[in-house]
């Protein structure tokens, strides 16, 4: 009997201990059901879930994280073993709107399946650690560049305004270009619809900002053909100092070199770095920008319309009564259906365009340089597509609709502007607009729509 008291004082004190472990570890831990519903909560945890759950209510994992990491559901539910790693290290993306911030914060998540019934999730704050790694990522990608044979590149100069100064044969030996393509843009070696004579500008500028500029992406060949290549753009040291903003002819001086552009075939690397964009830029659902990519776009965009005023155009698409579809036809059939809206998503919108999933049934489409009469047809153009559609699954044929929300920065504003997320508020209440306006349409933002934060109806907190 003393020994039974004995042992069970003994098992008592190491369940203390271990829930001491759990309340003061470092990291937030969550142990969950396989629905995501909560069962221990560190404070840690707490702390870094509470401000995300769209009603205050930390009961479910993966509701809580909804919003920002809608791939977590259904991750867990294909993961093929009855323990081990569902993801390690996902890096969760939050806008300072997200949580009231002041600025974006970035969480890992790593989630463990225990057994058929448990799940257990790890997440920490890697702001900082992130940030440190992009720059060091950015300086590798410049030595890499520097130390690789050079045999492997083409080396051309470009003058000012980013068009070809010579010819020489690292050019033909890597795109079959011949001396005739002298004087054109350096965007002949890209597909079209890959950049607009904006884009080209931009680059140039990142270079004079940043001292490069680099980027990885299908190439064109002069016979048609495509390539997986990179592009390094570098101002030449000596160049004459100039203005590019500068309009002034000066033939001398235009067509004097001033970059160096490194074009390379780097297409028996394509899989490895594809992957690795995949993992940390797509989404798992659908294979569209993921909300991590969609804000580094916006980010960017943001930039190149600050320094160089245009306009830029914002769409958000949102499901119709996806609720309901859920309900009737199960979730996996709503899966299938998210898949086929960004399939029409895809079809619809250019090469240039920013594509992305940035909440459970929620898309955004970023449009550089375009207006809001433009936006508005090519929004209501997908509206129309999607409504004759119907997605086959398990013998049903389900019809769907949804309903978008457009704004637009004007040429100019970006500079004064709260950055995209005052953009994607006034596309969310566009969007509300098209809501209560009956659904299956579009809605342009206007400056006396209703601000929707707080209507029930909606409940989001990103963007
Ligand atoms: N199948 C599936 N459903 C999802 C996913 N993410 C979110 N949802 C569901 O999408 C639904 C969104 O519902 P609501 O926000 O009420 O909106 P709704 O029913 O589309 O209604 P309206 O937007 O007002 O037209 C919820 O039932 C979510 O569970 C996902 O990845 N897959």
């Amino acid at each position: 009997m003393i020994a039974a008291d004995e042992s069970l004082e003994t098992l008592r004190a190491e369940h203390e201990a271990l829930i001491q472990f759990l309340y003061l570890a470092p990291v937030g831990l969550v142990q969950a059901g396989m629905d995501g519903e909560i069962v221990m909560i560190n404070p840690i945890s707490a702390q870094l879930l509470m401000p995300l759950s769209p009603d205050g209510n930390l009961t479910n994992l993966f509701a809580a994280l909804e919003d920002v990491a809608p791939d977590l559901r259904l991750q867990c539910r294909q993961y093929p073993s009855n323990h081990g790693m569902v993801f390690e290290g996902l890096h969760i993306h939050l806008r300072a709107s997200d949580q009231g911030r002041a600025t974006p914060q970035i969480l890992s998540l790593t989630l463990l399946k225990l057994d058929d019934t448990r799940l257990m999730a790890v997440i920490k704050d890697v702001t900082a650690e992130v940030r440190r790694e992009r720059q060091l990522r950015q300086s590798d990608a410049w030595l890499n560049a520097i130390l690789t044979r050079i045999s492997d590149y083409a080396l051309a100069a470009l003058d000012r305004h980013g068009r070809l100064c010579d010819w020489n044969d690292s050019i033909a030996r890597v795109t079959g270009f011949g001396e005739h393509v002298v004087g054109s843009p350096y965007s002949v070696f890209y597909p079209q619809d890959a950049m607009t004579p904006e884009h080209l500008l931009d680059r140039l500028r990142e270079a004079d900002h940043n001292g490069w500029s680099m980027d990885e992406g299908l190439r064109l060949r002069a016979d048609g053909s495509q390539f997986w290549g990179s592009a390094l753009i570098a101002p030449l040291p000596d160049r004459e100092a100039f203005d590019l903003d500068d309009r002034d002819v000066d033939h001398d001086r235009d067509c004097a070199p001033a970059y160096c552009l490194i074009l390379r075939d780097i297409s028996d690397k394509r899989a490895a770095s594809e992957k690795r964009r995949q993992a940390a830029f797509c989404d798992h659902l659908t294979s569209l920008a993921n909300r991590r990519a969609f804000f580094e776009a916006a980010d960017l965009e943001l930039d190149r319309a600050a320094h160089t005023p245009r306009q830029l155009a914002l769409v958000v698409f949102d499901a119709d009564h996806f609720k309901h579809i859920n309900d009737r036809h199960g979730h996996p059939a709503g899966d299938r259906v998210l898949c086929d809206l960004a399939n029409a998503l895809r079809d619809t919108f250019r090469a240039v365009d920013t594509v992305a999933r940035i909440g459970g049934e929620e898309f955004a489409v970023l449009l550089p340089s375009t207006g809001l009469a433009q936006a508005l047809a090519i929004a209501e153009r997908l509206c129309v597509a999607v409504s004759t559609r119907l997605v086959a699954v398990d013998g049903a044929e389900i019809a769907y609709t949804v309903s978008a929300g457009v704004a637009v920065l004007a040429a100019g504003a970006a500079g004064a502007s709260n950055g995209i997320d005052a953009l994607i508020k006034r596309a969310d209440q566009a969007l509300y607009a098209a809501k209560t306006g009956g659904r299956n349409r579009v809605a342009a933002w206007t400056p006396d729509l209703p601000n929707h934060e707080n209507t029930p109806q909606r409940s989001r907190h990103a963007g």
